[in-house]
């Protein structure tokens, strides 16, 4: 037998504008080329990434034409061979390690490369290593004379770190760990590159020394030969199989048996075990969880924001071309996005990617902001930046995820062929969900931190000495209005007035979980049955509290906006649709202490439609 028979018209084709988006392009209201720079951060970012792609885009080893005939293997070693070829090319060229040009690079490249761990693990190493250490293993790993894997997931925990059971015990004899799998399900489990390619794994364990269990650790254990790739003494390993995407990834497990490696392995910025096994502690019982926050603000702009990019771009542009039925009788055959029904939805989902760029782009710059300090093990700016990144990694992974996957539907059977890019699109946003913290579990990390934000702000508001609040929860303290003031549809496009709303609505659940809570208490429950007793609520106010931080800061960020006019129009349309859409999906909460009325609700939905309108 043959190979089965290609679906192909030609190249010609593929590359001929059709007329319809030549007259979408002809008269934008504003320009287009300086909203670009201002999404790239400036205009020499602009210039920098067009060179970037055309290096890419002209480079066969770089062909996507492939990419939806591939068995799993064959995706893997693509995979693999891509990032090698990437390697080389950045090294040629002088793109370093962490710069603009591979981040570039990497979004040309559709993301499809293998040892995207490599990458977790380096940057683990950055948060987690002392100053020796991470002289000694970056450029290992810079040089790619070493392969490394983030393996902390087991098959039994995923989400409870304190109940991973692949042990650390310290040796005080011979200076060593001994990395041991007591159990079946302590077998490391999903890491990636870890089924085949890894040389060496940071494994998370709980570290026991001088008797003491000390919680979870993180040690550098080589698993593979550098000679001949087989696998180290005491080391099994192997690929978990087929998964709904991420086929170039090799997903892995791992079981240690007494596998010893020295006491220098373990990382030690916020922790130590001295040769005679003493354990001395430098940071808090959470310090090593830091690289979850490192790699959940990255993921943001570099992976998951981009997946509904993409998929945005794919389904606008298919609804200006596709043409069917007829608005009038008269007319010819119309552009599906000149439908209402059809703007409704994917115009949410354009106006959501901007509000993911701006959030994620304000998310960041707080991260650089208390990073440094926080490697200084000055921890006061840490509970925020956790409440900050887990709330937003689920909200913008969920929404990412639902968004495409509306954009597939709104391609008709085009969105469910893979040659469209919209089915792995999806598949590949959904893991967003699950990955780097499961999103009902960082949600309940925000309605933790909410809780004691509020407690605080009502303990500050009885008494003389005012303590005050991390910024993201200043508005707790803030006064609030019982009623809205909105009169027409038009006062529904004042961002003061919208972020305002969001903001009742988000201390109204947050207030109503923290009572839900005490009642629950007060009745006899035990405060860890009555958290479990109202999670739903405490889900609910973390969610309008992520969607507040979003809608504020997507219209702080265009305030900034103030001296490019016709842009700052544009994209508050956008914010305003955000906001609004928002406001319609949750409508009960809006309504339900009487904040808004049925008629307003009715406003914002007028206001809603008209801007569908002025955004078409
Ligand atoms: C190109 C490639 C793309 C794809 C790549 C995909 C790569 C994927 C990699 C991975 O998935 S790696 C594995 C990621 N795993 C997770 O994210 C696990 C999620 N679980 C957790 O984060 C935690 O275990 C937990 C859910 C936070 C619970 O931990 P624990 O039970 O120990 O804590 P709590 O009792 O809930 O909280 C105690 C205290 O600690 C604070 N805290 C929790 N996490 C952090 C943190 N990361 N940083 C700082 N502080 C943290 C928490 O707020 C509590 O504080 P207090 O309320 O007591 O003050
Ligand atoms: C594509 C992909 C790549 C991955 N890469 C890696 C990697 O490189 N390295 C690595 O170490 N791991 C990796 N993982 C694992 C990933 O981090 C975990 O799957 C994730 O953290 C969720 O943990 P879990 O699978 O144990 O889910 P579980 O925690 O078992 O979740 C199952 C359900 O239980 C619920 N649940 C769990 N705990 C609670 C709670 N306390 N309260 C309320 N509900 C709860 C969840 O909400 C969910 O609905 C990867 C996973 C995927 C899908």
């Amino acid at each position: 037998m043959g190979s089965p028979a290609r679906v192909s018209m030609g190249d010609a084709w593929s590359w001929r504008v059709h007329p319809d988006m030549e007259s979408e392009r002809r008269r934008p209201s504003f320009d287009v080329e300086r909203l670009t720079n201002i999404l790239d951060g400036g205009a020499e970012n602009t210039a920098l990434r067009r060179r970037v792609e055309s290096i890419i885009h002209s480079d066969p080893e770089f062909s996507l034409k492939e990419n939806y005939f591939m068995s799993q293997n064959e995706h893997y070693e693509a995979g693999v061979k891509k990032k090698f070829h990437l390697q080389m090319l950045a090294r040629r060229l002088g793109w370093s390690e962490g710069s603009r040009e591979l981040r570039y690079a990497f979004r040309a490249v559709t993301g499809d490369l293998a040892l995207g761990l490599h990458h977790i693990f380096s940057k683990s190493l950055q948060s987690l290593g002392s100053e020796e250490q991470i002289a000694k293993w970056a450029p290992l790993c810079d040089q790619f004379r070493i392969i490394a894997t983030y393996a902390q997931t087991e098959l039994g925990h995923g989400t409870y770190l304190q109940g991973l059971e692949t042990e650390a015990t310290y040796d005080a004899d011979t200076q060593e760990f001994v990395m041991h799998s007591p159990t079946l399900t302590a077998t490391k489990w999903w890491p990636g590159d870890l089924g085949r390619s890894a040389t060496h794994a940071l494994v998370l364990a709980q570290l026991i020394c001088s008797g003491a269990r000390r919680g979870m650790h993180a040690f550098i254990v080589p698993i593979r030969s550098l000679q001949d790739h087989s696998l180290l003494p005491g080391v099994t390993a192997g690929d978990i199989g087929p998964k709904m995407d991420f086929e170039y990834i090799d997903n892995g497990f791992l079981q240690l048996d007494h596998v010893r490696i020295p006491r220098e392995n373990m990382l030690s910025r916020f922790a130590q075990v001295l040769p005679d096994g003493t354990y001395v502690k430098l940071g808090t019982a959470q310090s090593n969880y830091l690289s979850m926050v490192v790699v959940r603000v990255g993921l943001l702009l570099d992976e998951i924001n981009p997946l509904l990019e993409k998929a945005c771009v794919i389904a606008i542009r298919y609804s200006v071309i596709r043409r069917q039925s007829r608005l009038r009788p008269s007319d010819p055959e119309a552009k599906v996005l000149d439908y209402q029904t059809q703007q409704h939805k994917l115009f949410p989902q354009l106006a959501a990617a901007y509000a993911f760029h701006f959030t994620g782009t304000s998310l960041r710059d707080f991260f650089q902001e208390s990073y440094g300090a926080i490697l200084d093990r000055d921890f006061s700016l840490l509970p925020e930046l956790h409440a900050l990144s887990s709330g937003l990694k689920a909200l913008i992974s969920e929404f990412c995820t639902q968004g495409a996957e509306l954009c597939r539907r709104a391609c008709g059977g085009h969105g469910y062929s893979k040659l469209s890019g919209l089915p792995s699109l999806v598949s590949r946003v959904t893991a967003s969900c699950t990955y780097e913290g499961e999103n009902t579990v960082l949600y309940l990390q925000v309605a933790r931190f909410l809780l004691k934000s509020y407690l605080q702000a009502q303990a500050s508001a009885g008494s003389a000495s005012k303590t005050s609040l991390p910024r993201s929860v200043a508005y707790l303290t803030a006064p609030d209005l019982a009623r809205c003031p909105a009169q027409r549809a038009a006062d529904f496009l004042r961002p003061g007035l919208y972020t305002r709303a969001w903001a009742h609505v988000a201390v109204r659940l947050i207030r109503d979980s923290a009572h839900q809570l005490q009642t629950q208490m007060q009745s006899g429950a035990e405060e860890h049955e009555a958290w479990n007793q109202t999670t739903v609520i405490h889900l609910q106010a973390a969610k309008a509290h992520c969607y507040y931080v979003t809608v504020k800061s997507f219209a702080e960020a265009l305030q900034r906006l103030d001296k490019e006019p016709a842009i700052q129009q544009a994209l508050q349309r956008l914010c305003d649709l955000f906001a609004l859409h928002g406001i319609l999906s949750a409508a009960g909460d809006f309504l339900h202490d009487g904040f808004l009325s049925g008629a307003q609700v009715d406003m914002v939905r007028t206001a809603y439609l008209d801007l569908l309108f002025l955004i078409r």
